[in-house]
């Protein structure tokens, strides 16, 4: 019973718990989701504003060349050195080339500034950067192609905003490595699967602790009396076997059950009342175990009836026991309950005989007790 009770809460706890994460890790691959669009859809709007911005640098020198203050060759080498120098991020760069196929400012290949571009890339290269320059006549845009980051040969994934400076016929662009952009998604995954995974642990962690102490508490009112604190019927028998197997393994030793019941019981009920039988009870269980060994089993069998399973070595040990057990000298602590007396019988496991045989025996004797009048032992003859 106690068994069942806590492999059952254990397992209803096991669904609860994989239940949870379940939902927690959707919850986090949903957010997951959403947060890597977001991002994606920032970094975009991150280049797209850079690249308008870097328009803005240009348009700048561009105005100071217009108002005499820099010629014209001046605003164009200032504009290009100041985007050679902007850089952003990890990787950020922004590059300049022309309409008619020149490459004016690359931070990443200087040496070939002022060069046709097809002096400087392969055909596919060549195609796309003619590519940028469609996009950016029709008003800017972005364009996904493959780029060598800084300092590397091979190629990653790169998504770059291009825009035009109309009036000297430029081209600038900038973007972002979209490695980069994920390896960010995949850090703040992880960051949080790791928060997801330390405050599910605490939260495992804390209900199994609080499932325990709700299982103990529940074995405990399964097996306990909670008037006498004595052992229930049921523990009786989840345990007999044990017993059992005990007395078979134990040469020295014998198994005695010991059955007692309160005389007159009714009477006492009837004349001071069910609190004070309670009481009664409650005094008895506690004296019972006052008497008893740790390793005996006691046990309230049904209302007054009382059963001290024991492995003694000798009947004169097991009398002396049930004498002192019959004579409960709770009166003296709690001198306003009436005395009352006990009938005991007593029988000792045969050989190869099962529980229920030396129970029922013992359940005899006591009736055999209760008709020699009461207030007495009777144990089987051997
Ligand atoms: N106060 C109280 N009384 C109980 C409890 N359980 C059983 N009883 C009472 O115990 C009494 C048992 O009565 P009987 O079976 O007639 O036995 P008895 O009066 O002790 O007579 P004998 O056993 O023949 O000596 C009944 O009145 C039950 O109501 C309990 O938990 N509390």
């Amino acid at each position: 019973m106690a068994l069942s009770i806590n492999s059952n809460i254990k397992r209803k706890l096991g669904w609860m718990v994989a239940t949870t994460f379940g939902g927690l890790l959707l919850l986090l691959i949903f957010f997951h989701h959403t947060f890597s669009d977001n991002l994606h859809r920032e970094k975009r709007h991150q280049s797209k504003s850079l690249a308008t911005a870097s328009i803005g640098v240009i348009n700048s020198f561009y105005s100071q060349f217009l108002a005499g203050a820099l010629t014209e060759v001046d605003a164009k080498h200032l504009a290009q050195t100041a985007l050679a120098q902007a850089t952003y991020d990890q990787c950020g760069y922004f590059w300049i080339h022309d309409l008619q196929g020149n490459l004016v400012m690359h931070p990443m290949a200087p040496e070939h500034a002022g060069q046709p571009i097809e002096q400087w890339l392969n055909k596919e290269g060549v195609t796309l950067f003619k590519r940028f320059d469609d996009t950016a006549q029709q008003g800017g845009g972005w364009v996904e192609y493959q780029w060598p980051k800084p300092g590397e040969i091979t190629k990653s994934p790169k998504l770059s905003y291009v825009a035009l400076f109309e009036p000297w016929q430029w081209v600038v662009g900038t973007g972002i490595y979209l490695e980069d952009s994920h390896k960010e998604i995949e850090r703040s995954f992880i960051r949080s699967l790791e928060v997801l995974a330390i405050v599910f642990g605490s939260i495992v962690i804390v209900s199994w602790i609080l499932a325990r102490r709700f299982t103990l508490q529940l074995e405990e009112l399964a097996i306990r009396d909670p008037l006498t604190t004595l052992y229930t019927r049921r523990y009786l028998n989840e345990t007999q076997d044990l017993f059992v197997r005990h007395d078979i393994r134990d040469k020295a030793s014998h198994l005695y059950v010991i059955f007692l019941d309160i005389d007159y019981f009714k009477n006492i009920n009837d004349r001071y009342g069910h609190l004070t039988g309670d009481a009664i009870l409650s005094n008895i269980g506690h004296w019972i175990r006052q008497q008893t060994r740790a390793d005996d089993l006691c046990v309230r069998y049904g209302g007054e009836e009382f059963l001290v399973m024991t492995l003694a070595t000798s009947h004169a040990d097991i009398i002396n026991l049930t004498e002192r057990i019959r004579h409960p000298t709770y009166s003296n602590t709690h001198p306003v309950l009436p005395k009352v007396t006990l009938s005991a019988g007593v029988a000792m496991r045969q050989p190869e005989e099962d529980f229920h045989s030396v129970l029922s025996r013992a359940d005899q004797l006591l009736y055999k007790a209760k008709r020699q009048g009461r207030n007495c032992v009777v144990m089987d003859s051997i």
